[in-house]
C-alpha cells in the first residue's frame, strides 16, 4: 500500500486575473491559491508532503475532453489586448480572459495529471492540487463559471485511458453544479459523477433543470450521475454528512470506484458569499476521510472554487491535515439534517432506486403523495442551522465569520479535554506499552462499588463475580463523566451488566441522552424506558420481542454494514448541545462489545 500525500501547487497560476470591473467574477481572485498555500505552511502541512511539480497540460490532454474549436479560441486570447479580451470572454457566461489564462489553465489540467500519475504509479496514496481557473463548469466547447478547461474531467479521462480503469468516482462539493463534468459524463457508466450544490428549485446559478435530482444518466449511463440539490441555504455539517450516508456512501461502496477524483470547492463552506452554507472546515476532514476507504485510498482532490478566503485556507488544510492521516476532529453541533435536506435527500435515492441495489428496498411510496417540488417546507422549515449563524451578505459579515472561524478552528486543533483515553490495566508491566495519550486509571475500590451497588444497581447485579468487574469500567466511566478524558476502554466479563450499571450510573449522573450499541448477544436488555438512552443492539438472532421501546433497535449483524449503523444512528440521535464521549467495553470471553457514547449535560 503506498503512502505520503503529494502536494501540487504552482504560483504561476496566480497570473490569471481580471482587469475589468465585473462583479459576478471579482471574487475568483489569485489571492484564493497563495492565501490557502501560506496557510497550508503555517499549519506546517507542506513539509510533511510530497511535494510534486505541476505541468502543462498538453495539447492532446486537453482534446480527452475538449473541442478543437475551444482549444484554439483559448490559445488566440494570449496575444489579446485588453477589449479583446472583454470581448471573447463576453461569450461565455460568467468567465474571464487575462493574457496569462490559456497558460494558467494549461497548468491547472497538468496539475491534475501530475497528481494522479503520483497517486496511480504508487509514488504516493493520495494527494491535492492547488489550481485555478478551475474546471467544472466548462464544457466540450465552452468556457463557464470561472472555468476554462475541465481539470477533473481531463483527469478522469486520462486515468482511464492511461491505467485503463473502468470505475472512477468524481465527488464535486463545490456548492455550485458542475454542469459541465455532468454533460462531459452522463452517458458514460466507468464515471460515476457525484454533486451536491446549491439550488433552490432552480432559482440558484447556474439555474438549470438538468442540475435537480432526477437528472440520472443517459443511456448506458443511467445511474451514474448523482444530483443532490439544496434548496435552502444555510445547510451544515449534519446535512453533508447526512447525504454522505445516505445517498454517496451507500452507491460509492457499491460501485467500488478503483480512483477517486474529487471536485473540491469549499465555496459549500461557512461564510462563503456564494454558498451562504454554513458548515464548517473541520466537516471537510470527515469527508476525505470518507472517501480515504474507496479505492484502497487513492484520493486526487483538486480545488474548484472557494471565495471567502479564510473559510477556504482552513478548509483546504483540514482536507490536507486528513489526506496525511492524522486524526479527524471531533463532530460538533447540530446532528439531524434539517428537513429540506432529508427531503433532497428521500428525492436522490428514489429517483436512483431502480439502479443501486442499496436502495432497492427504498420506500418510494412518499413521492406519490408528497410534491417533490414541496413548498410546503418554505414555511414550516427554518433551517436549524441557520439560526446560529447569520447569513454572509457584506464586509462586516465578512469580518464576523472571521472571527468565529478563529475561535472554531482554536476548539478543533486544542479541544478540551484533549483526545485522551482512560483504561485499567492489569498489571503495572504493561503499563509502558500503552500511547502517551492513554491514561491509565486504578479499578474503583471494592468497598465503593459494592456500596453504589446496593444503593443503585442491586437488580442489574446478580453475582458477586460481576462485582469485580464493575470496579475498572466505572473507574473509566467516572473519568469521562467527569470530563477528565474525552474516551476509555475497559474489559468485562460480564459485558451486558456492565453495559447496564454503566448506562443506568450515566443517566443518574444527569446525562439526557445516552447512546449504547452493544454487538453481541445481551442477557438482559437495558431499560431504556425513559427516553435517555438510545440502544442499538447488533446481534445474531432479533430479540425485539424482549422489549417495544422505540429507543431500543436490535440488528441481525449478517446484514448490516457499518455506513449503515452510522447514518442510523446519525438519523436517530436528536440535537447534542456539546461534545460527547464513548466508552468501548469488551467481554474478552465472548468478543461481544458494545460502544456507549455519553453526552454532557
Ligand atoms: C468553481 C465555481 O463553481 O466555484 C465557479 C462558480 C461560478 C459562479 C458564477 N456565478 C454567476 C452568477 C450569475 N448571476
Ligand atoms: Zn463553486
Amino acid at each position: 500500500m503506498a503512502s505520503g500525500t503529494a502536494l501540487i501547487y504552482d504560483e504561476e497560476m496566480t497570473s490569471h486575473k481580471l482587469l475589468w470591473n465585473d462583479p459576478i467574477c471579482d471574487i475568483e481572485v489569485p489571492e484564493r491559491l497563495s492565501f490557502s498555500y501560506e496557510q497550508l505552511k503555517c499549519y506546517h502541512l507542506v513539509e510533511r508532503c510530497v511535494c510534486v511539480p505541476a505541468r502543462e497540460g498538453s495539447e492532446e490532454e486537453i482534446l480527452l475532453v475538449h473541442s478543437s474549436e475551444h482549444l484554439e479560441v483559448a490559445k488566440s486570447t494570449q496575444t489579446m489586448n485588453e477589449e479583446e479580451l472583454k470581448r471573447v470572454s463576453g461569450n461565455y457566461d460568467a468567465f474571464f480572459f487575462h493574457p496569462s489564462t490559456y497558460r494558467c489553465a494549461r497548468i491547472a489540467v497538468g496539475a491534475g495529471l501530475q497528481l494522479v500519475d503520483s497517486v496511480m504509479s504508487g509514488k504516493v496514496c493520495n494527494g491535492m492540487a492547488l489550481v485555478r481557473p478551475p474546471g467544472h463548469h466548462s464544457q466540450r466547447n465552452a468556457a463557464n463559471g470561472f472555468c476554462l478547461f475541465n481539470n477533473v474531467a481531463i483527469a478522469a479521462e486520462y486515468a482511464k485511458r492511461k491505467y485503463g480503469l473502468q470505475r472512477i468516482l468524481i465527488v464535486d462539493w463545490d456548492v455550485h453544479h458542475g454542469q459541465g463534468t455532468q454533460y462531459i459524463f452522463e452517458e458514460d457508466p466507468s464515471v460515476l459523477y457525484f454533486s451536491w450544490h446549491r439550488y433552490e428549485h432552480q432559482e440558484f446559478w447556474p439555474s438549470l433543470k438538468e442540475s435537480d435530482y432526477d437528472a440520472v444518466g443517459l443511456g448506458r449511463g443511467k445511474g451514474s450521475n448523482i444530483n443532490l440539490p439544496w434548496n435552502k441555504v444555510g445547510m451544515g455539517n449534519s446535512d453533508y454528512l447526512a447525504a454522505f450516508f445516505h445517498v454517496l456512501l451507500p452507491v460509492a461502496f457499491e460501485f467500488d470506484p478503483e480512483l477517486v477524483l474529487v471536485s473540491s470547492g469549499y465555496d459549500s463552506g461557512i461564510g462563503d458569499p456564494e454558498g451562504q452554507m454554513n458548515a464548517t472546515p473541520d466537516v471537510f476532514a470527515h469527508l476525505t476521510h470518507f472517501l480515504m476507504q474507496l479505492a484502497n485510498g487513492k484520493l486526487c482532490v483538486i480545488l474548484e472554487g472557494g471565495y471567502h478566503l479564510k473559510s477556504l485556507s482552513e478548509s483546504v488544510c483540514m482536507t490536507v491535515k486528513t489526506l496525511l492521516g492524522d486524526p479527524v476532529p471531533q463532530i460538533t453541533g447540530e446532528m439531524a439534517p434539517c428537513l429540506s435536506a432529508i427531503e433532497s435527500i428521500q428525492n436522490v435515492r428514489a429517483a436512483h432506486k431502480p439502479y443501486w441495489k442499496c436502495l432497492m428496498y427504498e420506500d418510494t411510496s412518499f413521492l406519490q403523495n408528497l410534491s417533490t417540488k414541496s413548498h410546503l417546507l418554505e414555511k414550516v422549515n427554518t433551517n436549524p442551522s441557520t439560526e446560529h449563524e447569520s447569513k454572509i451578505t457584506n464586509k462586516d459579515e465578512m469580518v464576523k465569520v472571521e472571527r468565529f472561524l478563529e475561535l472554531h478552528m482554536k476548539n478543533i486543533l486544542f479541544p478540551v479535554p484533549p483526545i485522551k483515553t482512560a483504561a485499567t490495566i492489569e498489571s503495572e508491566a504493561s503499563a509502558h506499552l500503552l500511547p502517551l495519550s492513554v491514561r491509565v486509571v486504578k479499578e474503583m475500590d471494592m468497598n465503593e462499588v459494592k456500596a453504589l451497588v446496593s444503593a443503585f444497581y442491586a437488580d442489574l447485579v446478580k453475582e458477586d463475580e460481576t462485582l469485580l468487574s464493575l470496579g475498572s469500567m466505572l473507574a473509566v466511566l467516572d473519568k469521562i463523566l467527569t470530563k477528565q478524558v474525552c474516551n476509555g476502554i475497559a474489559e468485562s466479563p460480564t459485558a451486558s451488566v456492565s453495559v447496564a450499571v454503566a448506562l443506568r450510573h450515566s443517566v443518574r449522573f444527569g446525562f439526557q441522552r445516552v447512546l449504547c450499541i452493544f454487538v453481541g448477544d445481551m442477557e438482559i436488555i437495558p431499560n431504556t424506558e425513559d427516553g435517555r438512552i438510545l440502544m442499538i443492539h447488533i446481534c445474531e438472532k432479533q430479540q425485539s420481542e424482549k422489549t417495544n421501546s422505540k429507543h431500543y433497535i436490535s440488528l441481525n449483524w449478517k446484514e448490516v454494514r457499518f455506513t449503515f449503523i452510522r447514518s442510523l444512528v446519525y438519523v436517530r440521535m436528536h440535537r447534542f448541545e456539546e461534545n460527547f464521549s464513548s466508552c468501548y467495553f469488551s467481554s474478552s470471553r465472548r468478543q461481544s462489545h458494545s460502544v456507549k457514547r455519553v453526552r454532557r449535560r
